[in-house]
C-alpha cells in the first residue's frame, strides 16, 4: 500500500489519465429512467439521465437529499429495475432487470454489504470470481492486505470490527470481484470523522493503483473535490450538469450547482446536504473534517492496528 495521501487540487488536467488506467471497464448510462411505484403514487426518481465513466476516470455524482442519486448508482449495479434507457459496461448493453452485473457497490452502511453471519474472509471469497476459487485463500490474503486489514482477522465477524474496518473489507469485498466499474455511494457518511479522511485516502490510492473507473456518489463538495476527475449534478431526478471537476466546482454552470457550491437553497427549498451553513467548500464541518484528516495524512491507526 502506498503511503497516505495529501489532499490534492482540484485536477488542473482533469483530462489527462490516472496512472494505472487502462485495466478497467467503462460505464455507460443511456436515457436512464427509474420509476418506483405505478399509478398516481409513482415516483420518478430518476428522469432521463445519461452519464459515462470513462475506463480509468473518477466521476462524482452529487446532488441535494432525494435528488435520485443512489438509484441511479443501484440501476448502474442492477439493483432497481430500470424503466427506460440502458445500462452499458464496456459498451456492452447490461439489460433493465436486476441481477448480477460487473459492476460492484460499496454502500453507505458497510452492514449493508457484509452478511453479519459470514466471517471476513468468507465475505470476501463468496466474491472471488469462479475462475479464481482454486487459489481462494490467496485471493482473500491479498484483498485483505490491500485495504490495510491483516489477514489473520480473517476469522472475525462483521460486529468485531470498527466502522472504519468494516468499510475496508467491504471494500475488499468489492474488489475481490474483480469488477469493471466501482459504484461508491456515500462510502464514508456514516464513518467517524476521524477515519473518513484514511478511507477516502485509501480509495483514492486504490483507484490509481488498480485504475477501476468509480462512480462516486455523495452529497459532500470537499470529497468529490478531492476524487473526481468528472462532477455530474442531479437535482430531482435530473442531471443538471456534467464536466471537468475544475470547471464544475469554479465556474459551475447550473443554477442548482451554484446553490450546491454556495450553500444557498433556491427559495421555499430545504438547504441541500452537504452544503454547509458555512457555505463554501470544505466549510461544512463533516466535509472539513475529512478533509483535513486526509490533508494530514491520518489513518485509524489504532483501529485497524495494522497499517
Ligand atoms: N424504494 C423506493 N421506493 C419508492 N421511492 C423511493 C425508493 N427509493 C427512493 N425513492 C424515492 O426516489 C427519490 C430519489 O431517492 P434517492 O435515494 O435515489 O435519492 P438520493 O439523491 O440518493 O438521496 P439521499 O442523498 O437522501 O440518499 C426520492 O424521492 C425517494 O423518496
Amino acid at each position: 500500500m502506498k503511503a497516505a495521501g495529501t489532499v490534492a487540487p482540484v485536477a488542473a488536467e482533469a483530462d489527462a489519465a490516472p496512472a494505472g488506467a487502462g485495466t478497467s471497464g467503462s460505464l455507460e448510462l443511456r436515457h436512464i429512467t427509474v420509476r418506483y411505484g405505478r399509478g398516481r403514487s409513482a415516483v420518478t426518481a430518476v428522469d432521463d439521465v445519461s452519464l459515462e465513466v470513462p475506463a480509468g476516470r473518477v466521476v462524482g455524482l452529487v446532488g441535494g437529499s432525494g435528488s435520485g442519486k443512489s438509484t441511479l448508482g443501484r440501476a448502474a449495479v442492477g439493483l432497481v429495475p430500470i424503466t427506460a434507457g440502458n445500462v452499458l459496461v464496456d459498451g456492452v448493453d447490461q439489460g433493465r432487470r436486476p441481477g448480477r452485473r460487473p459492476v460492484q457497490l460499496v454502500f453507505q452502511d458497510p452492514f449493508a454489504s457484509l452478511n453479519p453471519r459470514l466471517s471476513v474472509g468468507a465475505s470476501v471469497a463468496e466474491a472471488v470470481p469462479r475462475e479464481d476459487r482454486a487459489r481462494r485463500a490467496e485471493e482473500v490474503a491479498r484483498y485483505l492486505d490491500l485495504v490495510g486489514i491483516d489477514p489473520g482477522m480473517s476469522t472475525r465477524l462483521p460486529r468485531a470490527l470498527s466502522g472504519g474496518q468494516r468499510q475496508r473489507v467491504a471494500l475488499a469485498r468489492a474488489l475481490a470481484a474483480r469488477p469493471a466499474v466501482l459504484v461508491a455511494d456515500e462510502v464514508t457518511s456514516a464513518l467517524d470523522v476521524s477515519v473518513q479522511g484514511a478511507v477516502l485516502n485509501l480509495i483514492r490510492d486504490l483507484q490509481r493503483e488498480l485504475g477501476f473507473a468509480m462512480l462516486f456518489i455523495t452529497h459532500n463538495l470537499a470529497v468529490v473535490r478531492y476524487l473526481a476527475d468528472r462532477i455530474a449534478v442531479m437535482d430531482r431526478g435530473v442531471l443538471v450538469e456534467e464536466g471537468p471537476a475544475a470547471q464544475v466546482l469554479e465556474d459551475p454552470e447550473h443554477d442548482y450547482t451554484r446553490a450546491l457550491l454556495s450553500g444557498v437553497p433556491r427559495i421555499g427549498e430545504p438547504l441541500p446536504e452537504g452544503a454547509g451553513a458555512a457555505g463554501a467548500v470544505g466549510e461544512d464541518a463533516r466535509t472539513g473534517g475529512a478533509a483535513r484528516a486526509a490533508s494530514a495524512g491520518t489513518d485509524e491507526g489504532t483501529e485497524t492496528g495494522n497499517r
